[in-house]
């Protein structure tokens, strides 16, 4: 998925700069960051609608509408596909570490990477309040 949402994100920079008259993206970046937001929040709404509906195709359409405003919104606000790749990978590893914490606060398993080893120390929580700490 990521693949698409990378060509995706190379194809709104590429249209950026076409007619407003012609491309809605270019449209999009003419009316500026509060109209892409206003865009993106009434797509999340649309994929909430149809869900709670139970129309799983209306969910598959309203969800790629979804991706691409956001994809706007991020070409708009200066991040990149894998910037957001680079965050999820840091909380793949963290909570993975989270989940494998041991009773002990004194058993914390051996660091995963360098990468692992330069983030804050985590500290043994009871359950959800692990994953807010990160
Ligand atoms: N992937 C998309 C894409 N997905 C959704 N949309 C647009 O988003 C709309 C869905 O949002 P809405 O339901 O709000 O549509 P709408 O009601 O017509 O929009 P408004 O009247 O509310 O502004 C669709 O009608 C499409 O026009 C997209 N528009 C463009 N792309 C891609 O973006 C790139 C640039 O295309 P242009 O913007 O056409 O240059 C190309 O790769 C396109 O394939």
């Amino acid at each position: 998925m990521s693949d698409s949402l990378e060509r995706l994100y190379l194809a709104v920079l590429a249209a950026r700069d076409l007619d407003p008259a012609t491309s809605r993206t270019a449209r999009l970046f003419q009316r500026g960051p509060s109209k892409m937001a206003k865009k993106l929040a009434e797509e999340a709404i649309e994929v909430v609608i149809d869900a709670v509906n139970g129309d799983s195709e209306a969910v598959i359409r309203e969800s790629a509408d979804l991706l691409y405003n956001l994809t706007v919104l991020w070409a708009s606000a200066g991040v990149r596909p894998e910037d957001v790749w680079r965050e999820m990978t840091r909380r793949e590893d963290m909570l993975g570490i989270a989940e494998k914490l041991p009773k002990s606060p004194m058993k914390l398993p051996k660091v995963a990477s360098p990468r692992v080893a330069a983030r804050r120390p985590i500290v043994a929580l009871e359950g959800r309040a692990a994953r807010k700490r990160h």
